[in-house]
């Protein structure tokens, strides 16, 4: 995997990523396929909304249908017909947030699936084994992502698990890699100081790239972009950031700012389906009895699918019948707004105006319509 920064525009930067199933054009934005589908979409609406990457969660998979499964159907590439880069995150997060009776020992994790309640202890290799297994491009090492609230005590001492267990899970992706890449995970909390110690222990372990953890998981705001702003640029320059969870896109103007150039979340999808569409005017609720009869598109400044055809009234409509075409019209225009937005940053950044096209966004972002 390359990395090649292209422009920089303060901290912000555009760059290349060079897999070996394409190239990710960064500051760039992975919508989040978790049994293999970016819910209501085909592989081939997200390639031509334009999105170059996307993520796909290991824990699911590994669940069901089984990575083996996987593997022996010719790898998730084939199964999920998405042909593409993807990167897999490791599970820790989806074990913490989904499974129940978990236990955390020196040696791995053991977890109740919460589908059938099936007994599984997942290590920091069988992690990387099961991401070998699936075919992703790009890896995630097995971390404990510490909840919030965290006694520094706490956390330091998940520190150490968690930099242990990056080694273990790099020396198992070195006996075993070909042609992908592994990230490492920065923990620590809020604390900056353990924070930075983080960073020394994973850089040391070394990886293709870095992704900042523990964030966007209830802590306040403030606390999260003070940790942006501190550590991110502590993460290795000529390798790429990523920021697991991110997000909205103010938390993505803010992290850009400070050198980030991975996000993912299902904030566009998620929203989508629960009626709430980014418009350039502003986030609006489609349920609104005031569009009842509002013939117009959803943006007139959005030249997606949804808004050449079809009226506020009609996707209010289909929302307040569960009609499953409103799932993917309202997916599909988040989608490729969140697409857009990242285009139109990345040439703000290639023009030298970030900061001006922050401000620009910042004020419709925070414009919540009705
Ligand atoms: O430390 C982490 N390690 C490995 N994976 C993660 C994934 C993560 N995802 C979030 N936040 C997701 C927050 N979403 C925001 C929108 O609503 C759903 C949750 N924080 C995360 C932290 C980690
Ligand atoms: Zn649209």
């Amino acid at each position: 995997m390359r990395f090649k920064i292209l422009r920089k525009d303060g901290f912000a930067r555009n760059a290349l990523i060079e897999t070996k199933r394409g190239v990710i054009h960064t500051p760039a934005f992975m919508p989040v396929g978790t049994n293999g589908t970016v819910k209501a979409m085909t592989p081939e609406e997200i390639r031509e909304i334009g999105y170059e990457i996307i993520l796909s969660n290991t824990y699911h998979l590994y669940l069901r249908p089984g990575h083996e499964t996987v593997k022996k159907l010719g790898g998730i590439h084939k199964f999920i017909n998405w042909h593409g880069p993807i990167l897999t995150d490791s599970g820790g997060f989806q074990i913490y947030s989904l499974a129940s009776l978990r236990k955390i020992t020196s040696q791995g994790v053991e977890f109740r699936s919460h589908i059938d309640g099936s007994l599984h202890f997942i290590t920091p290799e069988k992690a990387i084994e099961i991401q070998l297994a699936l075919g992703s491009d790009i890896m995630m090492v097995l971390d404990e992502c510490v909840p919030y609230p965290a006694e520094k005590e706490y956390v330091e001492k998940s520190l150490k698990l968690t930099a242990d267990w990056a080694k273990r899970s790099k020396d198992y992706f070195e006996k075993h890699r070909n042609d992908q890449a592994v990230f490492g995970i920065i923990q620590g909390g809020i604390y900056d100081e353990l924070r930075q110690k983080a960073v020394e222990e994973i850089v040391k372990t070394g990886f293709d790239g870095y992704a900042l953890g523990g964030l966007s998981v209830g802590e306040p705001k403030e606390d999260m972009y003070r940790v942006i702003k501190n550590i991110a640029p502590l993460m290795p320059e000529e390798k790429p950031r990523y920021l697991m969870g991110v997000g909205d896109l103010m938390d993505v103007l803010h992290a850009v700012e400070h050198g980030i150039d991975m996000f993912d979340c299902v904030i566009p999808t998620r929203n989508a389906r629960n009626g709430t569409l980014f418009t350039s005017q502003g986030r609006i609720s489609i349920k609104r009895s005031e569009f009842k009869e509002d013939n117009s598109p959803l943006d007139p400044d959005c030249d997606c699918y949804t808004c050449r055809n079809y009226t506020k009234a009609f996707l209010r409509h289909l929302y307040m019948c569960r009609e499953i075409l409103s799932m993917r019209l309202n997916t599909i225009h988040n989608l490729y707004f969140y697409c857009r937005f990242f285009e139109k940053m990345r040439q703000a950044i290639a023009d030298g105006r970030f900061q001006d096209f922050k401000k620009e966004w910042m004020h419709v972002l925070e414009k919540n319509f009705s």
